[in-house]
């Protein structure tokens, strides 16, 4: 593996049955890279990202994640990375300080650790007031932060991301690709689905996936070139819907 690659992927499949969900996708992400992973619904994203966090095993192929095999250390897997999805993110019924209490718990902080991340998150998010609020009283944007920085709690190589802004107003996305930002100009690796096109464009480098397989992958700009397209918007037109 190349000194800073941190994900690697090689021929990597799942089938389902006689269903092949995700068919022979290679690709390598870099340290530090905000990696865009794009397809329409069902063509494969999440079963492929759920192989590379270590909670279900490949059909066939190959993948390290910061190193580790996702064959036989998913464990290590699991310590090394932050995961955040839209569908579960925080506990509603606990509030703001007791999720980083639970959560920094599971990722094994230490007390003082965790208190310390408690404070300095709740002091960078602004959320002195609703620090002892119940999660599920708070607007979505805000618990898709808080969630992020949940994820980053323990300080992961590479976090992953499915569809984080999904349902979010563009004024808090637009906040929260700033923490994305952040994080990647920290040396975190982002790993991350969406469906929406302007974040596309915020990505280093995007793939499109189509019925399973890894139909283009390359910088925004490149891919604007290459299918003579205006915005990602089009390019995923192109690819994905034809
Ligand atoms: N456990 C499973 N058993 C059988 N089929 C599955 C299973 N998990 C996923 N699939 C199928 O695999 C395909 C890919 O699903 P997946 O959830 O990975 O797509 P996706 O790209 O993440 O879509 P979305 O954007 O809607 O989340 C779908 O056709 C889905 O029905």
């Amino acid at each position: 593996m190349m000194e800073d690659t941190v994900i690697q992927v090689e021929g990597l499949t799942k089938v389902f049955g006689d269903f092949t969900a995700v068919n022979n996708i290679s690709f390598h992400v870099k340290k530090g890279e905000i990696f865009g992973f794009l397809g329409a619904n069902g063509a494969g994203k999440t079963t492929a990202m759920k192989m590379l966090i270590g909670i279900s095993a490949p059909s066939s192929g190959l993948a390290h994640v910061a190193g580790f095999d996702v064959y036989t250390q998913t464990e290590s897997i699991k310590k090394t990375i932050g995961y955040m999805s839209q569908k579960f993110a925080l506990y509603d019924d606990l509030t703001v300080k007791e999720n980083i209490r639970f959560f920094g718990g599971i990722y094994g902080l230490s007390k003082a650790r965790i208190s310390q991340k408690s404070n300095q998150l709740i002091e960078e998010l602004g959320l002195e007031k609703v620090a002892k609020s119940l999660v599920g009283s708070l607007p979505l944007g805000w618990k898709q932060k808080i969630a992020f920085s949940v994820a980053m709690l323990h300080d992961p190589k590479i976090v992953f991301l499915d569809e984080p802004t999904g349902g979010v107003d563009p004024i808090t996305r637009r906040q929260f690709w700033e923490m994305i930002y952040k994080a990647a100009n920290n040396g975190t690796t982002i790993f991350v689905t969406t469906h929406y096109m302007d974040e596309a464009e915020y990505c280093d480098r995007v793939s499109i996936m189509v019925d399973g397989r890894i139909e283009a992958l390359d910088t925004p700009k490149n891919l604007k070139h290459h299918y003579r397209s205006e915005s990602m918007n089009d390019v995923f037109l192109k690819l994905a819907r034809s």
